[in-house]
Parts: structure tokens; C-alpha cells; sequence
């Protein structure tokens, strides 16, 4: 088994516009919670689905669990869970069939199955829900289903565009809790976005963040305050500092700092 979950080597794409995601290149080892991370448009969701198989590359290649996403799919895919930030869901299904169509594609055996449902559903409070039809859930209870939905065939990794967004503060603490525990005791391996930094700098063993489809900085916290030479600095701090091209960032941040330790 491969100890290397994620293996991107000099990922690109580029539509007809303009080249989005540049020789990305990058190792993420099992049990590791990376989190990934750049301004709006920077190339997160492009490259996600070009790890997960939905989107071709324009140049290098992606290996998930030791098999190459684009030359061994179907190995790879097994591998693999991806939950977008947008739910795709079977809307006329009710929930208790869309997890066990997930089941049957992936050919989990019905003890097991039985066994990560119960415990992923009551996990995330789903358990009065899933006789309803998907179409009339709420956002967030989508959201809950489809991490459920990825966790159930036990992938090696798991790949979150967003995971936070829609669910309520105690969804929100119990998936993090979970994709750590699950991490750190099972070996999972998660890859994931977010906008919201502080969830990253809690929970990510490393980070990278990425502008205009490149990387501008990768490592663990101390690794990213130690480039930066700001040793008490938050990752908002350094997010905001890395990725503005705006002279008067710096600045502004300078500005917030000096009003936090307040009047000299
Ligand atoms: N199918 C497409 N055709 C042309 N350009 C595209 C296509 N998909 C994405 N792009 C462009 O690629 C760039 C990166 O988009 P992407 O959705 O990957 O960014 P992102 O980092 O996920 O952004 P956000 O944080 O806002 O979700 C953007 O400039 C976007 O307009």
C-alpha cells in the first residue's frame, strides 16, 4: 500500500482564455489533513476536479493512492471520495436510498454498511431525515448527507471543496472533530479548501496556498511563519499578507495589530 496518498506532478490546465493551474507539484502522506488554500478564482475547485478525475488535465499528472487518476481511473476512484462544495445529490431519492445506491456501486457488503451508516448518520444528527426525499432537505442537512455518503465506502483519501460552508456551528465542530479523529486513528487522509482560516490553522497538519494557479507558499505553520519571518503571526495574517498584490495590505495589517496591543 502506498504510503503516498496524493502525488501531483506539475499539474496544469488551461482553457482557451488562460492557463489557471501552473506546475503545481506536491506530496501528501496518509493520515496528513492538508489543508489548501487561495483567493477566489485562484485555481482550488480546477484543481480539485482535476485530482478527482472530472476534469482532464492540460499538462502532468495526478496519482491517488499509488495509481494515476487518469491512466487507472477506476483503481484510483475506489481510492477516493470527493465532496464538492456544491452537493450533487439524486434529489428524487430519499436519503436512506442514496447511501444505499453508494454502497451497492462501491460494493460494500451490508453489515458494514449498516455499521458506517448508523454511526456516520447519528454523527451528524441525520437519523429522523433519511426516509425524506433529498429534494427536501436543506442545504446543510445535503452537505451532511454527502460527507456521509463519502465516508461510507471508508475512501484512503477524502477531498472537501468548502466542507464548512451551510452547516451549522455543531455540524461544522463534529466534521472537524470526526475528519481528525479519523486521521489520526484510522489513517485517513484528508485534502481540503476552505475560505474560513481559522478552521485551517486548527486543523491542518500543513498548508498550502496557491494564487493565480501557483503555489506561493507550502508547509506547516511554523514553516509559513518562519518564511515569512512572523513568528506570532495567525494564518490570516499571512494568507492576507502572501496573496495581496495591493500595496497597503501589509500595512492595514500592521495597522490592526498595533490597535489590538492597543495605545503605547
Ligand atoms: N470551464 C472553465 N472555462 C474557463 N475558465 C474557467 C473554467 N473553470 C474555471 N475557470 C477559471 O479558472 C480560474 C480558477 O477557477 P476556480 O473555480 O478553480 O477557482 P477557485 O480557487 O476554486 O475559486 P473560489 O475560491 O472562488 O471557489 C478562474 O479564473 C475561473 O474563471
Amino acid at each position: 500500500m502506498s504510503e503516498n496518498k496524493l502525488v501531483l506532478h506539475n499539474l496544469s490546465k488551461s482553457f482557451s482564455s488562460a492557463t489557471v493551474v501552473k506546475d503545481l507539484n506536491l506530496t501528501v502522506k496518509q493520515g496528513e489533513l492538508y489543508g489548501f488554500l487561495g483567493p477566489n478564482g485562484s485555481g482550488k475547485t480546477t484543481t480539485m476536479k482535476m485530482i478527482c478525475g472530472l476534469l482532464e488535465p492540460s499538462r502532468g499528472s495526478v496519482e491517488v493512492a499509488g495509481f494515476d487518476v487518469w491512466k487507472h481511473p477506476l483503481e484510483a476512484k475506489k481510492r477516493l471520495a470527493y465532496v464538492p462544495d456544491q452537493p450533487l445529490l439524486y434529489e428524487k431519492l430519499s436519503g436512506e436510498e442514496y447511501l444505499s445506491f453508494i454502497a451497492s456501486v462501491f460494493h460494500i457488503h451490508q453489515d458494514e454498511f449498516q455499521e458506517r451508516k448508523d454511526k456516520y448518520v447519528e454523527w451528524f444528527d441525520l437519523q429522523g431525515q433519511l426516509s425524506q426525499w433529498i429534494e427536501s432537505y436543506s442545504h446543510g442537512m445535503k452537505q451532511k448527507l454527502s460527507l456521509v455518503a463519502a465516508l461510507i465506502h471508508q475512501p484512503d483519501i477524502i477531498f472537501l471543496d468548502e466542507p464548512t460552508v451551510g452547516l451549522d456551528p455543531k455540524a461544522a465542530r463534529v466534521m472537524k472533530n470526526l475528519l481528525r479523529e479519523l486521521c489520526d486513528n484510522d489513517g485517513l487522509t484528508v485534502f481540503m479548501s476552505t475560505h474560513i482560516l481559522e478552521i485551517a490553522e486548527q486543523m491542518c497538519d500543513r498548508i498550502g496556498i496557491i494564487r493565480n494557479g501557483e503555489w506561493i507558499a507550502e508547509g506547516t505553520m511554523e514553516q509559513l511563519r518562519s518564511k515569512e519571518g512572523a513568528q506570532d503571526s495567525s494564518l490570516e495574517e499571512l494568507f492576507l499578507s502572501l496573496t495581496s498584490q495591493e500595496a497597503g495590505v501589509q500595512s492595514m495589517i500592521n495597522e490592526m495589530k498595533q490597535g489590538e496591543e492597543g495605545p503605547s
